[in-house]
């Protein structure tokens, strides 16, 4: 069964149509790849799932439990994680502070800590540093941590890798891997090898719509119809 499932959504920003009819389902343990050009409604879809923009129409189940209608606080505390490309952050607390106030309400903040550090030796060394301090790498880093300690089963990746240097993105692929041992990822990318390592299976967003997936493999690369939707 899946853990998510997106069925036959339409989702608008005013009068523009953005998603015409998006469906994909995600199990518990995958990691989902959303890909495509610029502009074909990837972040849209996330924002779908999460009630930021909710569909006019279709279905979005979590668990089985419908989310269409709900608040996004709401979608929130059911367990699906937003890690958006703007790696929120709080520059001017450390790491460890970061961490503490992404723990949920009475949980527990050395676990979570535990869990941050373990997950990311990279921020145990620097836990007292300033976020703000911090490479692009680690500052991603940060933020996949903050969705993992937020008790969250799913999580939603939009673009870790942009603007990173290539040296990088090999932190930020390891941190997603890092993840996927902890939660289920739906994860938008455009870096499209990086995307295919990354993930089991990949959906092809374009105009709106879902025109290819299947297994997320190094031949995908390869592949001219996919080369074709990917070229601008
Ligand atoms: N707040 C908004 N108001 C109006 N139109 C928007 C808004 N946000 C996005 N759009 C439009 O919706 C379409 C889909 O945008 P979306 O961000 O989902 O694309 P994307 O596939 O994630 O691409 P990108 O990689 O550029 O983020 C684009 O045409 C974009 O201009």
């Amino acid at each position: 069964m899946s853990l998510l499932q997106v069925d036959d959504i339409h989702t608008y920003y005013g009068e523009s149509h953005i998603l015409e009819g998006v469906s994909l389902s995600v199990a518990a343990g995958e990691v989902i790849a959303l890909i495509g050009r610029n502009g074909v409604g990837k972040t849209t879809t996330l924002r779908s799932v999460l009630q930021l923009t909710a569909p006019r129409s279709g279905s979005i189940t979590y668990r089985g439990e419908e989310l269409v209608g709900k608040r996004t606080h709401e979608v929130a505390e059911l367990g699906v994680g937003w890690i958006p490309e703007e790696r929120r952050v709080f520059s001017q607390l450390s790491v460890a502070e970061n961490v503490r106030v992404a723990t949920p309400k009475g949980g527990d903040v050395d676990a979570a800590l535990e869990l941050a550090y373990e997950t990311f030796p990279a921020l145990s060394e620097r836990r007292d540093a300033d976020a703000g301090a911090l490479s692009g790498g680690q500052q991603q880093m940060l933020a996949i941590a903050r969705g993992l300690v937020g008790d969250n089963d799913v999580l939603l990746i939009d673009e870790p890798s942009e603007g990173l240097a290539p040296q990088i993105v090999a932190d930020v692929a390891e941190a997603v891997q890092r993840a996927a041992e902890e939660a289920t990822i739906l994860l938008v990318e455009q870096n499209l090898p990086l995307a295919m390592d990354l993930a089991d299976r990949f959906y092809l967003l374009d105009n709106g719509q879902v025109v290819e997936d299947g297994a997320a493999t190094r031949g995908v690369t390869d592949d001219d119809r996919i080369r074709r939707y990917l070229s601008a």
